[in-house]
This record gives structure tokens, sequence and C-alpha cells, in this order.
């Protein structure tokens, strides 16, 4: 059944909700994990989306991430400020505020964000800034402007966090250089894995992470970037196989700087959704010691979001 999207909203044609009913992972999580990205959508008529969003989703609230985390075996969630809701950060700070410490979040700000309204945002849990570049999602922000927020954030010890296409990475290669905080990339730069894993666009990428040690990787969204298939669907217990060997690269060269999520309600994917249990069970193919496992779902995200603990 089509799952709604409240608050007088349409969703986008063709729009598909996130899989309801997820298997229960058959690779133990270690305890601890973090599921490093995922978002938070609404729902529109508490937290309606913001004018200038290039889709608009069914809602996903944040009771029906944590029940996910909890299905899944999560500890902990880094919820990421979805483009859908623009700077208006009001749905993720209440999710990290309802969290009870147990969700950390990125948002995404404008130049004009006063002091204030960062100390208010590091209060509930914000840890990040989201820096997006893909234009299908947002439009373009000047990079001084956001050298300006990199700059303003680095004094409350936060990081930036960037999306951006493969092809667009030698054009970005000397503003990411230039910033002076720790650069998350999601989705591993979206890498086109009917290349070969160490052909030269894929290589491009490992030699900016090797060249830059303030820069970390989310080894996520197998099921955005495989062309291959087959889908984590009924059962499949080898899904995304295109994808495996460029997340498991980045894992084993940066076992230090590696972060991972189910990407939950992963938005804008066209042919299918997956279910997020069978979604986890690909982490044993990109990390297949207890070793890398630790790092990447415990150690790495721990470090980042809750030095502290
Ligand atoms: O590829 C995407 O469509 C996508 C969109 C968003 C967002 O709208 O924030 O976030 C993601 O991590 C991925």
């Amino acid at each position: 059944m089509s799952k709604p999207v409240s608050g007088g909203f349409t969703k986008t044609p063709g729009w598909l909700d996130w899989y309801t009913g997820p298997s229960k992972p058959s690779f133990q999580l270690p305890p601890g994990a973090v599921d490093a990205h995922c978002h938070v959508f609404g729902p529109g008529a508490q937290f309606p989306y913001a004018p200038e969003r290039k889709y608009t989703p069914c809602d996903a609230s944040k009771e029906q991430l944590f029940a996910l985390r909890d299905h899944l075996g999560f500890a902990r969630n880094v919820i990421v400020q979805a483009t859908c809701h623009g700077a208006d950060n009001r749905a993720l700070v209440d999710a990290c505020l309802a969290s009870g410490g147990r969700a950390r979040g990125v948002a995404t700000v404008r130049r004009s964000v006063s002091d204030a309204e960062l100390q208010a945002l590091h209060a509930a849990g914000v840890r990040g800034v989201r820096f997006n570049f893909v234009k299908r999602l947002v439009d373009f922000t000047p990079k001084e402007e956001l050298l300006e927020i990199a700059q303003r954030i680095q004094a409350l010890g936060w990081h930036v966090v960037v999306y951006f296409e493969a092809a667009d990475l030698p054009e970005l290669w000397d503003f990411f250089s230039a910033l002076p905080t720790p650069v998350v990339v999601d989705h591993m730069g979206r890498p086109d894995v009917s290349q070969p894993v160490d052909g030269p666009g894929f290589e491009l990428f490992l030699k900016f992470m090797r060249q830059h040690p303030h820069v970390w990787c989310k080894v996520s969204c197998p099921e955005r970037l495989s062309l291959a298939g087959p889908p984590a669907l009924d059962g499949q217990a080898a899904p995304y196989r295109d994808v495996r060997p460029f997340a498991r690269r980045v894992v084993e060269q940066f076992p230090e700087r590696v972060l991972w999520g189910t990407d939950w309600p992963h938005p804008n994917l066209k042919d299918h959704m997956p279910d997020d249990g069978l979604l986890v069970d690909f982490i044993a193919h990109i990390a297949p010691t207890p070793e890398l496992q630790r790092k990447l779902l415990v150690d790495n995200p721990m470090r980042l979001y809750w030095p502290d603990e």
C-alpha cells in the first residue's frame, strides 16, 4: 500500500516508498553499531517540505527511523539533512532531541545562519553541515559562501559532508583540499561501477583520499550505484555484486576513515526499494573481518560523532 505524505503535499510522480517489513539481517552487527547515513522526511504536516525542494517524498518519521534502528540492531543513527527540507533543520533537530542522545545530525545551513542558531543546532546534537553539489537535488551555492560556513562551523568542532558526482571531482578537488575541517564524502563520490575498480575514474577518487588525510568516505548506497543488481530483495544473498569491489577497496585502504549507513528512506530510487535487512548483509562483503567491521560501524563513527564517549 502506498505510504502517505501529510500536510497537503503531493508525492513526486513515480516516487518509491520505503520498504515495509524489512527482514532481520543475517549479518550480526557489532555492539554499538552506528547507522551513519539516514534521513527523516517530515511528516509534512508537522515539518513542511521546503519550497525550493526538487522532490516531494512520502513521510518517514523519527519513530519509523528509530523502529528500523532497533529492528536491524543498530545502537545509534547519524541523521543527515535531506534536500527536500532545504536549510530548515526542524525535523532533523526534533529527531535528534527525541533520540535520547542516540542520534547525531548533519544539517544544512545558509550563510545567514546566526551564531545562536549554530549553538542551538550543536546543543541538539548536530556535528556537521552538508554541502551538496548534485545538480538534480539542489541549486548552486557559491564556493565562497560554503567556505565561509566551513570556517564558522570549524570553531564548533564540526565537519563537512559533501555529496557530488564522480565526474565533478576534478573541478571540486581544490575546494575540498582547502576546507579546514574533516570532509566526509557521501556514497563513495558516486563511482561509475561499470568501469574497472582499478581504472582511472575510481583511481582518481582513491588518490584524492590518499592525498588528503582529512577526507573520510561513506561506503554506502550500493542500491543507488549498482547497475547490475541483483537488488536486496526476496532473500537475495549476493546483492549489488558490482559495487562490492569498490566499497571493499576503500574499506581495506582506509579502514580508519570509512563509515556506513542505510540511507533509509532511500530518496529518489527509481527501480526498486531495498529490504534494509538484506542491505545490512551487504556489509560482510565489503568489510570481511571483525576488525574492519568494528572500525567501520563503531570506532570511526564514534570518533567523529560521539568523541567524548
Ligand atoms: O541520490 C539522492 O537522490 C540522494 C538524495 C538525498 C537528499 O535529498 O538529501 O540524499 C542522499 O543521500 C541521496
